[in-house]
Formats: structure tokens, C-alpha cells, sequence
């Protein structure tokens, strides 16, 4: 099909209603594509839709399909100041008799995604309690721009079954659902409780119990100081005992609270052997060990796989070469400035999927994932944290792409400011704010995004 303006629109399938499917719905219907966003939840939100009942779950997440899809607990506050967060013409500004903090609730988050949702009128584009099952190409063997797609979703309290064409397909199911679990020997043997962090939500499950953490990331640490207020004892079993500030005075004020190396065994009895020789009786074990990236309902013919949590080949983390671009994945790069960089990226699918914008050529999107590859193995970054990129530019990069204002210098300053005091005030950092911050968020306060668009009805 052809616009009024001359551009191609595209019949397009969004699989996700989280942050990333939203825009992306938001951005296509904005180039003059026709969309539709298939979610398998009963409302928008993705991970900051809390699902309190997580008892049918399953503890370790090793079914293909879970019921579950946030990993979000009670307690859990936004990592980052909110100012930093919105989308670039929607503002998190806070809102009378709302959890007006600095750094929310999960809920607070959700509630602004569903004002994102109502102002552009995007609810009805969606399909809710809907889940992709199966996507794949309907004529195998045609690559390139004429490729169409087969999706077949399924009703999640119903049977009914339907099966589409579209002619192209827009991954944003998000990687913080399915749980990434360590070897460790005698795991399947271990009799106790046994969760991994996406079924955790509240503490009191753990009361007087021994409860042994795995893992010292963002979720571990939380996850610690929370139960250490209930649990007898906690201990944190981390990859290395050399802790930022912020942990170790979280550690030196609970008496309950002790760093342990690695786990070397399970044992039926309760016992926890780690790495130093040293041994406890634990009840209970908790895994704050990441998630996988899963794509359980997409068959590329194995031309996009994931491999040691690597998915690829993705051009720029976003299109994988031989299909591109009626396929694209919006949101797999991690430790970005995460909404304004999903924004950029659905602009660029969207021109691009319209012919505004060009691809390279295939040889040339191949040769510059390979260069990608090749700069993370010398720094000598580990194939498993392919997508952990920790560095504004890359926004910047994307915004290139759709022509779109670079992210806001005060965005990143109030970001790094975060992580800083994070590092050395952990349990305090979201609560304390100090002076050069203030005056940091000032600046942001009297920016355009604020002062032109920070007016929400
Ligand atoms: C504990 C925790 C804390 C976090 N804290 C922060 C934070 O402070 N700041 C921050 O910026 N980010 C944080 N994140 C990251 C968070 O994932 C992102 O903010 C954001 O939610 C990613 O958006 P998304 O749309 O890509 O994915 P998601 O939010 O995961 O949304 C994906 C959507 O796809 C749907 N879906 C999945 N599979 C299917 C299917 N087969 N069929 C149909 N629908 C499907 C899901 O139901 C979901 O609605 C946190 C994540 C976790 C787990």
C-alpha cells in the first residue's frame, strides 16, 4: 500500500503492549502504517503490570510459555529519577494524590503508561488476553521486502485460535520474564524452597527462615535488604566479594546480613556448601540471577537464535540482516535510558518500514554485527552481556537514525548521578538528594520538555 504522501505503509504486527510495543504502536500508526498489538495480558504495562499471584507459577521458571510475565515485587521502586524516564514528548511528571516520589513505585509507572496509552488513544489498537504462539514466514525461500509473516495467537481463557498475515512483525516481549539459572551441583536434589527472583514478591513467605540470595545485581541487593528485616538470617552469595560502598554498609548494619562466595553444592539436607569451604543449613534458596532472552513463538528457520543469551543476527541490535526489515525487536539492548531509547528505535522501524529511511546492504549490516562481535571480544566482554550497553551514545546513535533530537544532556547527568549514589548510599539513595542534584533536576525542570510539554491533561 501507498500513503497520500507517496510512502509505503505496512500491515503490522506488535507483539507486547509493555513501554516498547506501546510506542512502537504509537510511532507506526504516526508514519501511516496500519497495527495492531497482540498482548497476552488482560492490560497494558508489561513488566510494570504487577501480578501479585505468582502460586501456579512455576518457582524456576522452566516451562517454554509462563503464565506469569512481570518479574516486578511489592516493594520494588523505579531505579532512576522519574524525570529521566518519560518518553520525549510525554513527560513522568508527578501527579496530585499519586505517588509523587522522585524514584516511584512500580505503580506510579504503570499509571503513567496508561495516560501515555489514553492520550494517544492506543488501547484500540490492541488485542488483550491474546498470546502469540507461532510467528513465521509465510513463504520460506522469498526474503527481503516481499516477505509476509504468519502469526497465530490464542485466546488465553478461551481456545479460540486465530491465524494472521501481516507483512511485518515487531518483537516487544521484553527479557526480564524468563529466569537465567546457574549450574549448580545438587540443584534438582535440594528438597527446600527454591525460587528465582521472577516469582518473588513480598518477604514474609521468608520470616525466621535462612534464606541464602544468589546474586548481588540491582534485584539481589533489593530482594536482601528487604527480607534481612524478617529472615533469620540472609546470606548473599555473590561472584565476588569485592562490594561497592552502598553494599557494604547495608552489610555492616544488619547483623543478619553476610556476604558469601559462590555456591559449590545443594545438599538434600538443607546444607549450602560455597565456594570457600564454609557451609550453612539454609530453608530456603533465592536466585537473583538474571533472566534469557526467549522468543518461544518465533520460528526464523534458525536464521535468528539466541545463543548464550546473544540474539542474533540483529543489525544494531534491531534487524537481523537476511529478514530485514519486515522483522525487527524493539527493546534488547539492556542498561540504556530504557523509554526514550525504545522511542527511537520504533521511529527508525517505522521510516524504515515506510521508505523514508534505508538499510544498508545485507553485506554491510553483516560486516557491521560482525564488528560489533569482534570489539565486545577484545574488550573482553563475555558473549552472554552482548546487549548490555551502558553508554548514552548508543541513544544518540539511534536518534541518528530517524533524524530525531539526540537525549538530553540533562537526562544523562541525572542518570549517572543516580548510579553514583546508588554505589555508595544503596539502601538511602532514592530518598536523599543532594544540593548539586537539586540543582541538576532544576535544569531539567526549566527544559522544553518540561516547561513546553510537562502539562498533561
Ligand atoms: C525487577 C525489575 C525492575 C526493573 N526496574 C527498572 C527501572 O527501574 N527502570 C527501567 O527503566 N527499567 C526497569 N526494568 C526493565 C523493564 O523491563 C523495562 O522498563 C520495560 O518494562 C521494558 O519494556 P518492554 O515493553 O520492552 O518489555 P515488557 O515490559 O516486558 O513488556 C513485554 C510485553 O510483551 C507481552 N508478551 C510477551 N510474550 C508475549 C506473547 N507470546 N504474546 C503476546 N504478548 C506477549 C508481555 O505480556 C508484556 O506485556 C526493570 C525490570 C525488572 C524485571
Amino acid at each position: 500500500m501507498v500513503s497520500e504522501q507517496g510512502q509505503a505503509t505496512k500491515n503490522v504486527c506488535v507483539i507486547g503492549a509493555g513501554p516498547s510495543g506501546l510506542v512502537a504502536a504509537r510511532e507506526l500508526r504516526k508514519e501511516g502504517h496500519t497495527a495492531v498489538v497482540l498482548e497476552q495480558n488482560h492490560d497494558i504495562g508489561g513488566q510494570w503490570l504487577y501480578e501479585p499471584n505468582v502460586e501456579k507459577e512455576d518457582p524456576l521458571g522452566k516451562n517454554k510459555f509462563l503464565d506469569v510475565h512481570s518479574s516486578v515485587y511489592d516493594s520494588l521502586r523505579i531505579v532512576s529519577p522519574r524525570e529521566i524516564m518519560g518518553f520525549t514528548d510525554f513527560p513522568f511528571v508527578s501527579k496530585k494524590n499519586r505517588d509523587t516520589r522522585r524514584f516511584p513505585g512500580h505503580k506510579e509507572l504503570w499509571l503513567y503508561l496508561k495516560d501515555f496509552c489514553e492520550y494517544f488513544g492506543l488501547k484500540e489498537m490492541i488485542r488483550f488476553n491474546t498470546r502469540v504462539e507461532y510467528v513465521g514466514m509465510l513463504d520460506y525461500g522469498v526474503f527481503g521486502k516481499d516477505l509476509k509473516w504468519v502469526v497465530k495467537s490464542k485466546e488465553k481463557k478461551g481456545e479460540k485460535r486465530v491465524e494472521e498475515v501481516f507483512d511485518a512483525v515487531i518483537v516487544a516481549t521484553g527479557h526480564y520474564s524468563q529466569p537465567r539459572l546457574p549450574t549448580i551441583k545438587g540443584m534438582d536434589a535440594w528438597k527446600r524452597k527454591q525460587i528465582h527472583s521472577h516469582v518473588y514478591r513480598v518477604p514474609e513467605p521468608f520470616r525466621n527462615e535462612v534464606v541464602v540470595i544468589v546474586g548481588n545485581s540491582l534485584s539481589g541487593q533489593d530482594i536482601s535488604m528487604e527480607i534481612v528485616k524478617v529472615a533469620k538470617e540472609v546470606y548473599l552469595s555473590a561472584k565476588s566479594l569485592e562490594v561497592t560502598e552502598g553494599l557494604s554498609k547495608v552489610i555492616s548494619k544488619h547483623r543478619n546480613l553476610h556476604l558469601y562466595p559462590q555456591i559449590q553444592s545443594l545438599h538434600e539436607d538443607g546444607r549450602v556448601e560455597f565456594e570457600d569451604g564454609s557451609c550453612v543449613i539454609a530453608d530456603a534458596v533465592i536466585y537473583c540471577t538474571g533472566y534469557s532472552y526467549a522468543f518461544p513463538f518465533l520460528d526464523t528457520k534458525g536464521i535468528v537464535g539466541v545463543d548464550d543469551n546473544r540474539v542474533g543476527p540483529l543489525f544494531e541490535h534491531t534487524f537481523p540482516p537476511s529478514l530485514a526489515p519486515s522483522l525487527s525487536f524493539i527493546g534488547i539492548p539492556r542498561k540504556l535510558i530504557g523509554f526514550p531509547f525504545f522511542e527511537s528505535q520504533a521511529k527508525w522501524i517505522a521510516q524504515v518500514l515506510s521508505g523514508k529511511r534505508k538499510l544498508p546492504s545485507y553485506d554491510d549490516m553483516m560486516l557491521s554485527i560482525k564488528e560489533f562481535y569482534r570489539s565486545r571480544e577484545l574488550a573482553g566482554i563475555p558473549v552472554s552481556d552482548t546487549h548490555d550497553i551502558a553508554n548514552f551514545e548508543y541513544c544518540d546513535k539511534y536518534a541518528d537514525y530517524s533524524e530525531s533530537p539526540h537525549l538530553e544532556e540533562w537526562r544523562k547527568q541525572l542518570c549517572l548521578s543516580a548510579i553514583v549514589n546508588s554505589f555508595t548510599n544503596l539502601e538511602t539513595y532514592r530518598d536523599s538528594w543532594d544540593d548539586g542534584d537539586e540543582e541538576l533536576l532544576q535544569q531539567a525542570l526549566q527544559s522544553p520538555h518540561f516547561t513546553q510539554l510537562g502539562v498533561q491533561p
